[in-house]
């Protein structure tokens, strides 16, 4: 797409954007213009997503409720709601094409190659089933050990995971377990057949806070131990900061800003990605209220022609120069090096220093 000649001199063009890996490295996995629609909807609510993770690496992906992030890890998985359905784009994880994935292959990506923990453990958890059986039904599915074998196992991964008398631990059901040890339980079952990729849906959102840091702790221990690849799914801009290398910004089904971390923390480029910053830190406007973001709906379905954040943004909202650039949607645009951010005003928008990046 053609910049409208209004927008100004200042303005650096759209460029060709080197991929993330490295030349010649394939990476882990790697999304190319997925488009997801739910029932007959017009608009996608995922709509030409691209992103790439390598092996190892960690990337979050943020942004507000209904943004795409959980149907963006579903899609990988194949594992969408029945109303949900991939209209467009492409899946590869390790090279192979998940789309073209007959079912065998699909169940050994599933919780074999890929691990995954989601928001609420004891949700996930059977409640019929002792805890310790359901961990070794992955390891008899995808390392095909026997049920001894695989108990013994699962008594070493939960000591691995903090576990206290794994032992005895793995006899209970899981309403016998507090949230975060439910949550270790997850991890466990997600680690058990050691995956290059663990996707963590909001792994820490149901829990207090005390318990949160000590899972966020525990992936990041395991994460290293192992050389595993995280896509971790959060709104919290601290757990981004504190895990993750590099971030991916959703809104409304689209990618608006990417980038290593602490460059996108340090010098956010996109209003939205500095409007999530400023909620995220609880600031307070010239008035003394806190800050959020106007209007509301960061999905796909509410979202009007041109840049989707245009009704919401302060930068079109203030700036008739702007906001006559918006009525056009930009594609994204470089700022530097691997950073990049979909909006027309891209760089002539002041850097805002503002998250200490602690990864
Ligand atoms: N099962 C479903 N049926 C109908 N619509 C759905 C379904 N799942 C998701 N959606 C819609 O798809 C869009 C993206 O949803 P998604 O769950 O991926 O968002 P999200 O960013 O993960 O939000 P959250 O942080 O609240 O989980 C939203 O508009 C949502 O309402």
């Amino acid at each position: 797409m053609i910049a409208p000649a209004a927008i100004g001199t200042e303005m650096r063009p759209a460029v060709n954007l080197q991929p993330v890996a490295a030349p010649g490295v394939e990476p882990l996995l790697a999304i190319e213009g997925l488009r997801v629609r739910i029932g007959t909807g017009t608009r996608p609510v995922i709509d030409g997503l691209d992103l790439e993770i390598r092996r190892g690496e960690v990337v979050a992906l943020v942004g507000e409720s209904g943004s795409g992030k959980s149907l963006t890890a579903l899609s990988v998985l194949r594992l969408l709601p029945p109303s949900a359905a991939i209209t467009g784009g492409s899946v590869h994880f390790g090279g192979d094409d998940v789309g073209a994935m007959r079912p065998a292959a699909l169940n050994a990506l599933r919780g074999g190659r890929i691990g995954m923990i989601f928001q609420q453990p004891l949700a996930m958890l059977d409640p019929t089933c002792r805890v310790g059986d359901q961990v070794a039904e992955s390891l008899r599915i995808h390392r095909g050990l026997s049920r001894e074998a695989a108990l013994e196992r699962v008594v070493a991964l939960f000591r691995e995971v903090g576990i206290p008398a794994p032992e005895t631990r793995l006899r209970c059901y899981a309403h016998e377990l507090s949230g975060g040890m439910a949550q270790r339980v997850m991890i466990a079952a997600a680690l058990s057949a050691d995956p290059d990729l663990l996707i963590a849906d909001e792994p820490t959102t149901a829990l207090d806070v005390t318990v949160q840091a000590q899972i966020l702790r525990l992936l990041d221990e395991q994460r290293r131990k192992r050389d595993m690849a995280v896509l971790l799914i959060t709104h919290d801009l601290a757990v981004v900061a504190a895990l993750s290398e590099r971030v991916a910004v959703m809104y409304a089904g689209r990618l608006v800003e990417e980038g290593p971390t602490r460059e996108v923390l340090n010098a956010p480029r996109h209003p939205y990605t500095k409007a999530l910053i400023r909620c995220s830190l609880l600031q307070r406007d010239e008035t003394g209220a806190l800050i959020s973001i106007p209007g509301g709906g960061a999905s796909a379905r509410d979202i009007a022609s041109g840049c989707r954040f245009q009704p919401r943004c302060s930068v079109a909202a203030t700036s008739e120069h702007a906001h006559a650039c918006c009525s056009a949607e930009p594609s994204l645009q470089c700022c530097s090096g691997q950073h990049k951010a979909r909006c027309w005003n891209v760089n002539a928008a002041p850097a805002m220093p503002v998250v200490e990046h602690r990864a």
